[in-house]
């Protein structure tokens, strides 16, 4: 008869022989795996499940179980050794390194983290730039398209050569290389004497963007402790949204010196680049890569400078076995992109790491971030100075609530933290896509039809909402406080959307200065729906949608694929980064803008499927252990069992005879069965 009995290894009491003999090969057990057995009344699964959840520490029990399985190797390759004693040891040595981290891996994390910070502000102050760039320096829209967008492109194509120079040169050179790189475009772009200076000045920062997004993340999930990991990597998407904050601001500010403000907006990048590059000569490589490279001795010196002078000997020996391990299966060289697709845990996790970062951005956050000017223009704003602070809200609102995402990973792991976050997501845009539904449906009527419009598409628009979708066209109107009125529908200046070409709407002299001029945008009183909609998008986006795909992509690779699949996962990010903000307005056009917004809540709704579906939960999991959620079929990821969270041991107990086994199972807990015969 085969009965099941549930063993709360990881009870109050701390039994960590149980849990590692737990997982050990099978064997027959010793009297000390008897001894350390405890033998309770059959309790309900259930119940010791939550017992042992609250009663213990997470990261001491998934840590013991990622330890016990690189030791059992290490003890069957030495022989003799006493697993159980051997576990134990490492244990308390685990949970002292728990007890106190060493302040020192929050150093290597800020300093890395400006990367992000540049990240961040060098994406970010550009639209607060281009607003003065554009009058100085008469650009044309397609001017501007080619300095906003270059930025983005640079980052997608340095993005995917970076992970070859990562495998190659480091993590520290390469961040060493970005943030000189980030030092070279500030100093081109605060001095361009043109349009043409400018472009190679803003192509060379998207250069460092691009090997900066995909190093630092990887950087700091390899120095930190597992407990600390995904909140240190979040940390870096911390930066990013305070980077594009601070950009906003620094635009605010110098959007008043109306000559040569753009200068300083785009040139204050230096200085936290020179701080970046200055700091990183100082702090040491990753000692995983160091092992990768065989420099052995540097790795444990940097290992120990990283922990604060600790014992790293178990931790430098999990990372070096399971290295070993990772070679010996490699089996020799070739293209890694090659081994990453031939060999099917990596492959799936490349799927999941790239899955994450195309939805990110298929969940329209840059469209959200850059249209928010607009939104707010639709509910009443027309100062341009006004307009420009209240962007700085939005990217206040963003930065603010990654800040609870930080808080969050660690709390709630990563898998339960981007559910949540698409979830809402989808919910705000679809506020946001009925918002712009009312407004559409109330849009105010063209009334006057200028004898000047005949030759022009203009004329044919009965509406605002149907003049503001073709973007050769603007609506010219009066207002007088409840209604529009003598409200036509204008060819735009060919120079500045700000201005209509003709009439009271063109800033010629003697045009008349109480008509207003909305280009992309219709006057409504549903505007307060679209802002919350905003809003609401904002609060749920940044705390798991925003991070989570950078924090998953620097935790899911074997160290061989590690470079390689960041490289992949973020040059993805950057190319539907590019290709959804160069589609929006095209969507727009041919959907309306309720019609984009509510075809990207269906694109979450794919997103919240493909997370459910595939994404495994990796809080708390030794880098070096993650490779085994990937190892059962995809779809089944998501499946808790796989999850990790499954921390009970089970005895079946057999009746005929008395001997005893005991094996692991399942990769990813330590789960033993113990049959009892
Ligand atoms: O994670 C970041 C962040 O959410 C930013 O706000 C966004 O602009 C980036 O595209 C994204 O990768």
């Amino acid at each position: 008869m085969m009965l099941g009995l549930c063993l709360d290894a990881s009870s109050s009491t701390g039994n960590l022989s149980t849990k590692a003999s737990c997982s050990a090969a099978p064997r027959p057990p010793t009297w000390r795996t008897w001894a350390s057995i405890d033998f309770r009344p059959l309790v309900p699964c259930e119940k010791l499940q939550t017992q042992a959840r609250l009663s213990s520490d997470r990261y001491s029990r998934e840590h013991m179980s990622s330890l016990v399985v690189s030791r059992r190797q290490k003890s069957e390759s030495d022989g003799e050794r006493s697993l159980i004693e051997d576990s134990a040891t490492s244990g308390d040595r685990l949970l002292d390194q728990h007890a106190s981290t060493p302040g020192f891996v929050y150093v290597l994390a800020f300093f890395s983290a400006l990367g992000g910070f540049l990240f961040g502000y060098d994406t970010g102050v550009v639209s607060g730039a281009m607003l003065l760039l554009k009058k100085e320096m008469n650009l044309s829209a397609l001017w501007q398209e080619l300095l906003i967008s270059s930025t983005v492109g640079a980052a997608a194509v340095s993005a995917l050569c970076g992970g070859f120079l990562n495998g190659w040169l480091g993590r520290k050179v390469c961040i060493l290389m970005s943030s000189f790189i980030f030092t070279i475009g500030g100093i081109i772009l605060s001095f361009a004497p043109d349009k043409v200076v400018l472009l190679v000045g803003r192509i060379t920062v998207g250069l460092g963007i691009g090997i900066a997004s995909m190093t630092v993340p990887v950087y700091i999930a390899e120095v930190s402790p597992p407990h600390l990991r995904g909140q240190l990597v979040t940390i870096n998407s911390l930066f990013i949204t305070g980077g594009q904050f601070i950009a906003s601001v620094v635009d605010g500010a110098f959007s008043y010196l109306s000559h040569d403000g753009w200068r300083y907006m785009l040139g204050l990048s230096i200085v936290p680049a020179v701080l970046q590059f200055v700091g990183f000569f100082f702090l040491p490589e990753s000692p995983r890569w160091l092992l990768q490279k065989g420099r052995s001795q540097e790795a444990l010196q940097a290992l120990s400078k990283i922990r604060g002078g600790q014992n790293v000997e178990e931790e430098y020996d999990t990372i070096r076995t399971s290295i070993e391990e990772e070679e010996k299966e490699a089996n020799g060289g070739g293209l890694v992109i090659l081994r990453i697709i031939s060999h099917g845990p990596t492959r799936r996790a490349l799927f999941v790491g790239c899955g994450l970062q195309m939805f990110q951005q298929l969940s329209g956050i840059n469209t959200v971030m850059y249209y928010s000017a607009t939104i707010l223009q639709m509910g009443g704003v027309r100062d341009d100075k006004q307009a420009i602070w209240l962007a700085a809200a939005t990217s206040a609102t963003n930065f603010v609530f990654t800040l609870l995402g930080v808080w969050l990973v660690e709390r709630v792991g990563r898998r339960k933290l981007t559910l949540g976050s698409l979830l809402g997501t989808g919910l705000s845009l679809t506020v946001l896509a009925v918002g712009f539904l009312l407004s559409a449906q109330n849009s105010p009527p063209v009334t006057l039809h200028p004898a000047e419009a005949q030759n022009s598409t203009c004329r044919k628009y009965g509406f605002c909402e149907f003049c503001m979708l073709d973007p050769s066209c603007g609506f010219c109107y009066r207002d007088n406080g409840t209604d529009v009125y003598n409200s036509s529908c204008i060819p735009v200046n060919q120079a500045s959307t700000d201005h209509a070409a003709w009439g009271s709407c063109s800033n010629q002299t003697g045009a008349n200065d109480s008509s207003l001029w909305a280009y992309n945008y219709c006057p409504t009183s549903y505007s307060w729906i679209v802002l919350l909609g905003l809003i609401l998008y904002l609060a749920f986006f940044a705390p798991g949608m925003g991070p989570m795909p950078w924090t998953v992509n620097s935790e899911i690779y074997p160290l061989w694929a590690r470079s390689t699949g960041n490289a992949c996962s973020a040059g993805v990010n950057w190319i539907f980064n590019v290709l959804v903000s160069l589609t929006f307005l095209h969507v727009a056009q041919f959907l309306t803008y309720y019609g984009a917004f509510f075809l990207y809540t269906g694109l979450v709704v794919l997103g919240l499927l493909f997370v459910q579906g595939f994404l495994p939960e990796t809080q708390g999991r030794q880098l070096e252990d993650i490779e085994n959620l990937f190892t059962g079929p995809l779809c089944s990821c998501g499946d808790s069992s796989h999850s990790g969270s499954r921390q009970v041991q089970y005895i079946r107990q057999g009746s005929e005879s008395s001997s005893a086994q005991y094996g692991a199972v399942g990769s990813d807990s330590a789960i033993a069965y113990i049959t009892l015969r």
